[in-house]
């Protein structure tokens, strides 16, 4: 899919220690600015770090299980208010002085997604699924650049906490776009902390199994391989700390960890390398 003027789309997602970096995340912004010239891209956030200082500071006690925050609804308006506030104002910010024209955004604006919870015992906590590309296409045709954080809403209106790879994911598949997450590695690394530079479906069983992947990258994984089986293309797992090797998505390369579709029945389908 593409946007109206012809541009594919990217979905490029950032979250963690990055957004504490006022000098990396200038640098990513910037770069993000280059990939525009080939890219539609939308930029999705995490800010785990900015809650759980603000749930801390407030006499919170908050746990993550496999890199997944249980939310008592009693946390959301710190929550929402960390990352569709704070953090959020503070990318768009800076996307301004890198020369983007940003707009803060959230999962439940446009309709984007729908959200419910799943797993009660996560608390408010929403699964996302795909629903309405409009207001991301015609943002994305005016030259702006949405900036989405990880905050949906149910049908009823609740509000909802959710993982921002998850959110990355879904907004990849809602866009049949390429999905670029960021974090503070360089990618997916074995056994001996060794880049690996392409995953499949049965190898990221295999290292989960061997708990070679644990914490917040079996929750990347996990969105990447369901985001490339369902776009039938590549994801990319790298690190916001070399920003400069994005550049090479400019030129079909891969950049990071590659995550490959299971390839379907349906040929007709290609990947994006
Ligand atoms: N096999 C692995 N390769 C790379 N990182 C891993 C692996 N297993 C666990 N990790 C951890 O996952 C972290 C990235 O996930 P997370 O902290 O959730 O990132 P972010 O906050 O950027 O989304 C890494 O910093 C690392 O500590
Ligand atoms: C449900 C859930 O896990 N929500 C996450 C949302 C932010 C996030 O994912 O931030 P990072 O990308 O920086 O980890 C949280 O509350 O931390």
């Amino acid at each position: 899919m593409a946007n109206t003027i012809g541009k594919s789309w990217l979905v490029a997602k950032v979250g963690g220690a990055l957004l504490k970096d006022g000098a990396a995340l200038q640098s990513v912004l910037q770069v993000l600015q280059q990939l525009q010239t080939r890219y539609a891209v939308v930029l999705v956030h995490g800010g785990g770090d900015t809650t759980q200082a603000l749930l801390e500071a407030l006499d919170f006690s908050s746990e993550k299980i496999d890199g997944v925050r249980v939310t008592p609804k009693a946390h959301i308006p710190y929550v929402v208010g960390a990352l569709a506030g704070t953090v959020n104002s503070e990318i768009c910010a800076q996307a301004k002085v890198a020369g983007l024209n940003p707009v803060g955004l959230t999962l439940l604006d446009g309709g984007m997604c729908k959200a419910q919870i799943t797993e009660p015992r996560f608390g408010s906590v929403g699964k996302v699924s795909p629903a309405d590309s409009n207001l991301l296409t015609m943002l994305s045709n005016g030259d702006y650049l949405p900036v989405v954080a990880s905050i949906a809403c149910d049908e009823v209106g609740n509000l909802l906490n959710v993982n921002a790879d998850d959110a990355a994911a879904v907004v990849a598949q809602l866009l049949s776009a390429e999905l670029l997450l960021l974090s503070d590695v360089a990618g997916v690394l074995d056994q001996d902390k060794q880049l690996i530079s392409q995953l499949d479906s049965a190898q990221i069983s295999s290292l989960t199994e061997q708990n070679v992947i644990q914490g917040g990258m079996v929750v990347k994984v996990n969105s990447a391989l369901a985001t490339a089986n369902q776009t039938q293309k590549s994801v990319f797992i790298s690190s916001w700390k070399t920003p400069e090797q994005m550049l090479a998505l400019l030129k079909g390369q891969s950049c990071g960890t590659c995550i490959v579709p299971n390839l379907q029945a349906d040929s007709s389908k290609g990947t994006s390398l």
